[in-house]
């Protein structure tokens, strides 16, 4: 595992845009896993500028969400593939049939997170997985005390997820009870894994991904595992994070603390 540190938000948005245009750059039809929430929107919007100033192109690009709300609709204001559509989609150049979010509203979700494991699977599997972390150390929506041998499957959220999630919804009542979320041995099978993490409450699950037990208490340690994973975090993130096990050499000079 690799760890570059930067300064704060915008550096660590902007590290891990240049990182992952690289590499679609270098394969245009670069298979990409996606992920939600507040963090990664800064390395969207890079994307979305370099597209507009066309340095980057997803023409070719194939896309897969982590995970989605069980019980909405895609067009649900709150829904992850609502998401994905308002923050990143509508502004580059990718075709919509290729961005896959699971649904939220299939008739029969076992059998739909087969689907989607069997979609990825021809589409010849996951060359870079972007992931935040939750405060509880959750990837995607696996939760603590998840099996680390899960591909997509139905997860229950946690009071604290459904609580830190809250935000984005008029109340608790109205946060969904249930996920679809690939799962840990999903993750795991990407070929690349980039991990983003920014501010002071994520400093703990940072720090127990890093140097705990590798542990289903702890979903995201089983990252250790991983033959190609580096975690992008601003210094807040990172605070846990002693100097020694920091990688230099991934962070651009300009967007180190
Ligand atoms: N399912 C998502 C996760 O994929 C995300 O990593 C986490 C942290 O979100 P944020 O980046 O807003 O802190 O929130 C949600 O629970």
């Amino acid at each position: 595992m690799k760890i570059a540190v930067q300064k704060d938000y915008d550096a660590m948005s902007l590290c891990a845009a240049r990182l992952t245009a690289e590499e679609i750059n270098k394969h245009p039809e670069l298979v990409l896993g996606l992920a939600t929430g507040s963090t990664p929107l800064g390395m969207y919007r890079n994307w979305i500028r370099m597209v507009k100033d066309s340095s980057l192109s997803f023409a070719g690009v194939t896309t897969f969400n982590l995970d989605e709300y069980l019980g909405l609709p895609p067009n649900h204001p709150q829904s992850y593939r609502q998401f994905m559509n308002e923050q990143l989609f509508r502004y580059i150049d990718i075709n919509p049939a290729r961005t896959f979010v699971p649904n939220g509203i299939s008739p029969d979700p076992l059998r739909h997170c087969k689907e989607y494991d069997l979609r990825i699977e021809k589409a010849g599997g996951i060359d870079i997985q972007i992931l935040g972390i939750g405060r509880n150390g959750h990837i995607g929506f696996n939760e603590p005390g998840e099996d680390f041998g899960q591909l997509t499957h139905v997860v229950k959220l946690s009071e604290s997820t459904r609580q830190a999630n809250s935000r984005f919804f008029p109340s608790l009542d109205d946060v969904p009870t249930h996920a679809i979320t690939m799962g840990l041995k999903s993750i795991m099978k990407a070929r690349k894994v980039i991990l983003l993490a920014s501010g002071e409450d994520k400093s703990e699950a940072v720090f127990r991904a890093v140097f705990g037990d590798v542990t289903e208490s702890h979903p995201a340690s089983i990252l250790q595992l991983h033959p190609n994973c580096i975690f992008v975090l601003d210094e807040a993130a990172a605070s846990k994070i002693p100097a020694d096990a920091r990688d230099w050499s991934l962070c651009m000079a300009d967007t180190r603390p």
